[in-house]
Parts: structure tokens; sequence; C-alpha cells
């Protein structure tokens, strides 16, 4: 698909020359000042359907070599939180490394360890590609990732698998869980802005949903996700989130006060 263009997180200042969008006014991820954020009541909780997957279906997991991403069936939705239905595409993660955090988004300029992007796109039109170029057609759920005490039993079904797709374009089966699992309790308490696939094309497409709460995985979880993975020509695939972009207006909106 698109953005398969050979860029890396490295040369990111070269993004722009081959993807004009990048350097667009809409872009993501953004810091989340929390003393700037909107109370707005009409942001309803989220509601998911479909996304307890039975252990028969098999996901495919792969190693982009940018992030890894496990594909998912568009049987998953969201029916609730959006004006309209967005099904789901795929699902990758955002870490930094041994020695640093790798969120996308930032909350009071705190980089947590790492995020979860569900990427959906919007049933109103016929395709992921059609949707990703439209301001409505794309929805990504985000919750961070952090530090906890005890194993994250739904990430456990991804991370065991990471030793299996260690290089570049390496790609797996694994079985279906339920990847409800994967993001926070409460689907209540979010942000929401308008924003950017954070990888080029960068297209001005996507309403996010940045969940308050976090997801907790154990230290060993998380330093399997920072150290497993190799990328382009071999080296680390580490520190896969783009660095903050200025809003230009755009507001936060947050569904709690
Ligand atoms: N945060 S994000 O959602 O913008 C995002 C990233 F930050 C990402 F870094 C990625 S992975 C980089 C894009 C890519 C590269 C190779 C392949 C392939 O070989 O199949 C596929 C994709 C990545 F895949 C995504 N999400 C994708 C954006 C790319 C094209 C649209 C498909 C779904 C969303
Ligand atoms: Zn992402």
């Amino acid at each position: 698909g698109p953005g398969r263009g050979h860029w890396s997180y490295k040369d990111r200042q070269e993004w722009v020359l081959h993807y004009p969008n990048c350097e667009s006014t809409m872009q993501s991820p953004i810091n989340i000042d929390l003393a700037k954020t909107i109370f707005s009541p009409q942001l309803r909780p989220i509601q998911l359907s479909g996304y307890s997957l039975p252990s028969k279906e098999r996901l495919k997991l792969k190693n982009n070599g940018h992030t890894v991403v496990l594909e998912l069936p568009e049987s998953l939705a969201i029916t609730g939180g959006y004006a309209q239905q967005y099904r789901a595409i795929q699902l990758h993660l955002h870490w930094g490394s041994p020695t640093g955090p790798g969120s996308e988004h930032t909350i009071n300029d705190h980089r947590f360890p790492g995020e979860i992007h569900v990427v959906h796109y919007n049933t109103k039109y016929d395709s992921f590609e059609e949707a990703m170029v439209r301001p409505d057609g794309l929805a990504v759920l985000a919750a961070f990732l952090q530090v906890g005490p005890r194993e994250n039993p739904y990430y456990r079904q991804i991370l065991e698998h990471l030793y299996e797709i260690q290089g570049e374009d390496e790609e797996v089966f694994v079985p279906g869980f339920n990847i409800a699992g994967l993001l926070p309790a409460n689907l209540d308490l979010y942000f929401r802005y308008n924003g950017s696939l954070t990888t080029p094309p960068c297209y001005q497409s996507v309403k996010w949903t940045v969940f308050n709460q976090t997801v907790q995985l154990s230290q060993d979880q998380i330093s399997e996700l920072v150290s497993t993975l190799r990328g382009d020509d071999d080296s680390p695939l580490q520190n896969v989130f783009r660095e903050w972009q200025k809003l230009h207006g755009r507001h936060v909106l947050a569904s709690f006060q």
C-alpha cells in the first residue's frame, strides 16, 4: 500500500520532499496540553463490535520494516463515539528503545513507553484506499502503553510471536483473540482531534481518539517490544515514532471534565 516508499524514521526531514502532505497544517501526532483541551459532552463512549475473534481465526502479523502490523478483518467495527460507522483495517504499535520511551502522542510533553493504533475506515467509502484521502475517512483508536506489575495476557498474543518476524517483511499467522483486550477497560474517557497518518503519505484523513486510561504491560513485555524487531539493513527497529506536529489552531476535545 501507500507509504511503502522506503523512508525511515531516521530521514524524517526528507519525507516532505516526496510526500508534500507531511508539511501541511493538520498533522499528527500532537502534544495534548491538558490545560487547553475543551470538554465536549457530545463525545459519547466508544462502542466496539466484533472485536472478540475466535482462536480458529488466523490473523497475519507482519514486520513491515517500520512497525509490527496485525491485519484485522472488517468484521471489527466502531459502532459508537463517532458520527459514522468505521470498520477495522489493521493495528500496529509505536515504541522507543531500551533507553527511552516511544509513544507518538504526548500528554503535557510526557512521552509514554509505547502506543497502540487500531486503524479503521469509514464504511460510507467502498475501500480504505478511497477513505484514506477523505477528511472523515479514517478513525484511529490510540492508547498509551505503560509499565505495570503484571504481564498483559492480550499483548502476549502478539509479543510472543515477535521472534518469528525479526526480519523486515517477515510475517506469521496468529490465532484470533479478544482484540478489545489490547485497549483500556474504560473507553468513555478520551481526547478527540482531527489529524493525519503519522507516516508518509501523511494524509489528513484521521479522526483521532486518544484514550485517557493507559494499557499496562510488564517491563519484560516492553523490553521484548523494543529489542526484538529489525528494520532496514538489519538495524534494530527502535524509536518508531514521529515527533509532534503543530496544532495550527486545531482544538483538542475531551469526552470528560
Ligand atoms: N500511525 S499510522 O497509522 O499513520 C501508521 C504508521 F505510523 C506506520 F509507520 C505504518 S507502517 C509504514 C507504512 C507501511 C509500510 C509498508 C507496508 C507494507 O509493506 O505492507 C504498509 C504500510 C502504518 F501502516 C500506519 N498506518 C497505516 C498507514 C499506511 C497506509 C494506510 C493503511 C492503514 C494505516
Ligand atoms: Zn500508528
